[in-house]
């Protein structure tokens, strides 16, 4: 339907007597906040109230959380909602990414069914990391098409990505996150206390999504963590030291400043180049095959460590530059290699994304450190030979050999020194 042979009709529909047909054409404008308060559960902070409809005493809310946090600060929960004499019901979920899946999903919708929500005026709460964010964002758009829901996020992937944005999803039939949809949480609060409970492995797993930022658009985002990673590390981003605490609100900041800048103007993925894919070209293939062993931002990182190798070899990094983001994989513990990469797999992973980039590679690669290019000409020789590289560079750090337990010192770890 062209739009030349389009009459409007007086209340704004189209007609076109060429093709005897309506076109219906309709904006939805969004908004939502992503808010940082520290202590969200002490009882003098009302954020949380602000959007379960009512006033205090006739609150009603869905609140579902993950169980391991449940078990570090579900009484802190359970206690400020009846400090505030909120109606709700609190599912607990274990959630980790073998369950992320919509059998999870499925079960939350039952409670809900159970508990009873008014469509618009009571919210569902999650409170957790990106799985459980994930699974329930997916809840929440598809209850009666729309519930709206609020997001507390509990780990650092939470808080610098998957809290932030509008994708929800479930892996089905063995791919990640294969089913999905767009829907923006009311508001997202960030409490980076929750972190202190977060075990080390999974600060450095926020840590790859952090680096992704600086790689892709953010030199001096590298440079933070270049210098603070390690601390920021170590603190669990509590700020237990002034360096500690100011490098925590730097990191935190840029990180997501960096990912919304990105975001909103291309919120719904119009576009499919999207410098924020960095790391997720290959690393779905990876991290589900693997499946437990790598965690999503560990996945992310090999894939980064790939990449860094082929724009070396492309020309597009000096040596200099790729040894400096090894450095810093090495210096936040996150593996750059894996046992389980080889020419054919990366391959067959690169096939996987290019449907999901409807048909293009539109891989994305670093251009010194800060910069992006996309590229559309990978070769199976060019996965060949970078594989082979990173085999020699990478540092194959999984949680059995060479991570560190809270407490324990630094070792030096096999990766190639700048
Ligand atoms: N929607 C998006 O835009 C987006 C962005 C990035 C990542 N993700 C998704 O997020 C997922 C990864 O998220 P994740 O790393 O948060 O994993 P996760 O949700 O599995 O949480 C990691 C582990 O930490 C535990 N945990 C959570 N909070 C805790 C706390 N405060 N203290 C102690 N333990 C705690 C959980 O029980 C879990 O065992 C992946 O599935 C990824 O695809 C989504
Ligand atoms: O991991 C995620 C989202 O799951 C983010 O870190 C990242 O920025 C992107 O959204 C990813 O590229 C994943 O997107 P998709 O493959 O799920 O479409
Ligand atoms: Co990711």
């Amino acid at each position: 339907m062209t739009s030349t042979n389009l009459t409007e009709t007086p209340l704004g529909l189209h007609f076109s007597e060429g093709s005897q047909g309506w076109l219906v054409r309709a904006e939805k404008q969004i908004s939502y906040e992503v808010r940082f308060r520290d202590g969200i559960f002490r009882p003098e902070f009302t954020d949380l109230l602000e959007k379960a409809g009512g006033n205090e005493g006739t609150l009603r809310c869905f609140v579902i959380v993950d169980s391991n946090v449940d078990i570090l600060h579900g009484d802190q929960i359970r206690a400020y909602f009846e400090h505030h004499r909120v109606d709700c019901s609190i599912m607990v979920v274990e959630a980790n990414e073998t369950v992320k899946d919509f059998e999870t999903a499925a079960r939350i919708v039952s409670e809900i069914d159970a508990f009873g929500i008014a469509r618009r005026k009571d919210p569902l709460i999650v409170i957790g990391g990106g799985v459980l964010m994930d699974i329930v964002g997916l809840v929440a758009s598809l209850y009666r098409r729309g519930a709206p829901f609020l997001r507390v996020p509990t780990t650092l992937i939470g808080l610098v990505d998957a809290g932030v944005g509008v994708k929800t999803g479930v892996n089905f039939n063995g791919h990640k996150n294969r089913l999905g949809t767009y829907a923006s949480a009311d508001l997202t609060l960030l409490d980076r206390r929750f972190l202190s409970t977060l075990d080390r492995r999974h600060i450095g797993n926020g840590l790859a999504e952090i680096l992704k930022i600086a790689l892709i658009k953010d030199a001096t985002l590298f440079e933070l963590l270049e210098e603070h990673g390690p601390t920021v590390l170590d603190e669990k981003f509590q700020g237990v030291t002034a360096a500690g605490e100011q490098a925590a609100q730097s990191v935190l900041h840029a990180a997501i400043q960096g990912m919304l800048e990105e975001l909103q103007p291309n919120l719904w993925e119009a576009q499919l180049e999207r410098c924020v894919d960095y790391g997720h070209t290959f690393s779905p293939t990876l991290e589900m095959r693997a499946l437990p062993e790598l965690l999503h931002g560990e996945a992310v990182c090999v894939d980064m460590a790939l990449t860094t190798v082929m724009a070396f070899l492309r020309g597009q990094l000096t040596e200099r530059q790729r040894d400096r983001i090894f450095a810093v994989m090495s210096a936040l513990e996150l593996p750059s290699w894996h046992p389980i990469l080889d020419p054919d797999t990366l391959a067959h992973a690169l096939q996987d994304t290019m449907r999901h980039r409807d048909g293009q590679q539109r891989l994305p690669l670093p251009v010194g450190i800060g910069g992006v290019t996309f590229v559309n000409d990978v070769t199976p020789q060019e996965l060949e030979a970078a594989c082979a590289l990173l085999e020699r560079l990478g540092d194959a750090r999984v949680p059995e050999h060479g991570r560190r337990r809270d407490g324990e010192s630094r070792q030096t770890s096999g990766a190639s020194a700048a």
